[in-house]
């Protein structure tokens, strides 16, 4: 495969803190210990632990969880011999003072995660991982929604207050392939820092848009085994790690390991299995955050709406991550005028 990078790929394993959302919060102390340990051993890399919406996020709006975040944090760097554990942090939902707590834990790394047009309000968070010796990343969700330039831009920002790598995050899995290159590589053109990729696998693009991404260049890249994420889920890890086996990409990851764990330690833990069917699908098309899913069944059934009408409405009305409330709003609207 033709790299437009030299520095080595380094997976973030997502399951444990995307996949929170498809379990509603509901990780045991056990699942994230045998899970982590499990990872560990394949040799990925960075295994991010974190309420689905990130530290802080166990509330009415988003969800209880159902274990303390920061109880499964320390299972999980407990369970570790190679891997960092990384959390993620979205300002005004999570703060400074639970970064530390994560740091104090043994976290190694943050993401600090905003709309792709608010980077000016990752600046403390950014700092203080800095301060704290964390390796501090930017995420910019709903990556589609912005032009390029204005992705660049607010890429610059991050960097600017000290991220050493910033992520294109495919929040609504709604990137074609010809979007995510143009972006990565627009970045790679901007920036000195490393580039990332997340993606969502609502229209079934998320392996190929990540390889793309690869190719463009970034480097840190996230997956989550059995697609165990929100909506349709992430890039496949066991199925990336074998494509870029075949490709000539070595991860040190082992694929037998990882499709082992997969089968025998993550399958068991679903609540349901993340695919592609009417609700992902509708979530991708319309450019919707992946996390809004449940919530929208949820407002469908108690208002007796179709979950797509209001999922479409949510793309119309471009709503953002920290707007679950909205779900509900707009499902009692449909009601009415139904
Ligand atoms: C609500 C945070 C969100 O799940 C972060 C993320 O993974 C994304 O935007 O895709
Ligand atoms: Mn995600």
């Amino acid at each position: 495969m033709k790299r437009n990078s030299s520095e080595p790929i380094r997976i973030t394993e997502v399951c444990l803190r995307d996949g929170s959302h498809a379990v509603a919060h509901q990780f045991t102390v056990e699942q994230v210990s045998t899970i982590t340990r499990a990872l560990d051993e394949a040799g990925v890399h960075d295994i991010e632990v974190s309420h689905g919406d990130g530290l802080g996020g166990s509330t009415i709006q988003y969800g209880r969880s159902l274990v303390d975040e920061m109880k499964l944090i320390e299972a999980a760097v407990a369970a570790c011999t190679q891997a960092r554990i990384a959390v993620l942090l979205l300002p005004g939902i999570g703060t400074v003072q639970e970064l530390k707590q994560a740091h104090a834990l043994g976290a190694g790394l943050v993401r600090v995660a905003t709309h792709v047009t608010e980077a000016d309000v990752s600046a403390q968070h950014l700092y203080a991982a800095r301060e704290l010796g964390m390796e501090a990343l930017g995420f910019l969700m709903m990556a589609h929604s912005a032009p390029v330039e204005v992705l660049v831009e607010q890429a610059r920002l991050m960097e600017s207050y000290g991220a050493q790598a910033v992520y294109v995050t495919d929040s609504a899995g709604a990137l074609l392939p010809e979007q995510v290159r143009e972006r990565v590589k627009a970045l790679r053109g901007a920036l000195s820092c490393e580039i990332g990729f997340h993606a969502h696998n609502n229209l079934s693009l998320a392996v190929a848009n990540t390889l793309i991404a690869i190719e463009e260049g970034a480097t840190r890249i996230d997956g989550s085994v059995r697609c165990l994420g929100a909506g349709a889920g992430n890039t496949q890890t066991e199925a990336l790690v074998a494509v870029l086996d075949r490709m000539g990409v070595d991860l040190g990851i082992d694929l037998y390991k990882l499709m082992d764990l997969a089968e025998d330690k993550v399958a068991p833990v679903m609540h349901r299995v993340p695919e592609i069917n009417k609700g992902s699908l509708a979530m991708g098309y319309a450019g919707v955050y992946s996390s809004f899913l449940l919530h929208a069944e949820r407002a469908g059934k108690r208002f007796g709406v179709d979950p797509r009408d209001i999922l479409l409405e949510l793309g119309r009305r471009k709503a953002v991550g920290g707007q679950e409330d909205l779900i509900v709003d707009v499902a009692a609207s449909l009601s009415r005028s139904s």
